[in-house]
């Protein structure tokens, strides 16, 4: 199979919502113009920063459909399809295939302890539902479920699994995921922090949650790693994780503060849901402060 079309940089696609709190159309449609413009390669739909577990089924349906009206054929789209039960994901995963995404991918499940086989009778149920190739995602600190290299092996062996999501910390996961799963097979980078890190120990590509408020940056980071120039990648690096730290230092959630940026950049696409908090009183005062570093770091690498 051609894995051309998941190198390089793929946001993680936020939650879109109207003023009421409620999944927007408009809005979605309005990021997706935005991110395609950017000259993202991707998009994954529905994961972590698109706020996937405070959803209903027929919200996270319609994200998916939304996307897709916007951006089928244009980019490589990934659905992300897991859900606190088998049955809801395999629901997702068929939905995904009927829209035309180009893969789906999905967290282990939540909530209980599972053992390594529940795991990969969860995600081999979701994988035998559609004809679709499949990527695993390995989150262990949101899940609490670290992917064993044992059971990544047993998971390679069927030849839907093309690549692996992998947001762990350690670059050395990524390394030895590569490492098995060898050239055929596409390693994603998931800490937007160690982007050019994971690039250099083995990761093919990068999906991430902060790419969509600073796509212009992990562009420019996947270019000068793709050239060997990582003097530059290093530097630009160090930039990004200034802003990443800042866009963690407010009392809201993370998601509401890169919307608020989103917002003073003309895309306006509501707030987070609860329990994620929405940013409030003070820190409102330093968007335009993180929006600016976000700005010189562009202007910095632009010329
Ligand atoms: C633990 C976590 O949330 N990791 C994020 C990172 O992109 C993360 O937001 C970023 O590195 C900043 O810490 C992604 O790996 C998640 C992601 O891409 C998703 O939305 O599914």
């Amino acid at each position: 199979m051609n894995l051309e079309k998941y190198k390089g940089i793929i946001p993680a696609f936020y939650a879109c919502y109207d003023e009421l709190g409620e999944i927007s159309e408009s809005r979605t449609k309005e990021l997706c113009n935005y991110l395609y413009k950017k000259g993202v390669k991707g998009l994954y739909v529905g994961g972590s920063s698109g706020e996937c577990i405070y959803h209903s089924l027929e919200e996270r349906k319609a994200t998916l459909k939304y996307v897709a009206q916007q951006l089928k054929g244009k980019l490589t789209l990934i659905a992300h399809v897991g859900a606190p039960s088998t049955r809801d994901s395999v629901i997702l995963a068929k939905y995904a295939e009927e829209l035309g995404y180009d893969a789906v991918s999905a967290i282990p499940p939540i909530y209980f302890k599972f053992s390594e086989s529940s795991v990969y009778k969860y995600w081999t149920e979701i994988m035998d539902a559609t004809t679709m190739p499949f990527i695993i995602y390995n989150i262990p600190q949101t899940t609490g479920f670290d992917l064993s290299l044992n059971l990544f092996k047993k998971l390679i062996e069927n030849e839907k699994v093309i690549g692996v999501k992998n947001s762990s910390m350690p670059v050395m996961d990524i390394e030895r995921f590569k490492a098995t799963a060898g050239d055929n097979f596409i390693v994603f980078n998931g800490p937007d922090e160690q982007y050019v890190s994971g690039r250099i120990i083995g990761a093919d590509s990068g999906i991430g949650g902060t790419y969509a408020v600073m796509p212009e940056l992990f562009l420019m980071a996947e270019k000068f790693v793709s050239a060997g120039d990582f003097a530059n990648a290093r530097k630009i690096q160090h930039d990004i994780n200034d802003i990443i730290v800042a866009l963690c230092s407010l009392n809201g959630s993370l998601y509401s503060t890169i919307k608020e940026v989103l917002k003073q950049n003309g895309v306006h696409i509501g707030s987070v849901r609860a329990p994620l908090e929405p940013i409030s009183g003070d820190d409102l005062n330093k968007i335009a402060g993180i929006k600016a570093l976000i700005d010189n770091a562009i202007q910095k690498y632009k010329g």
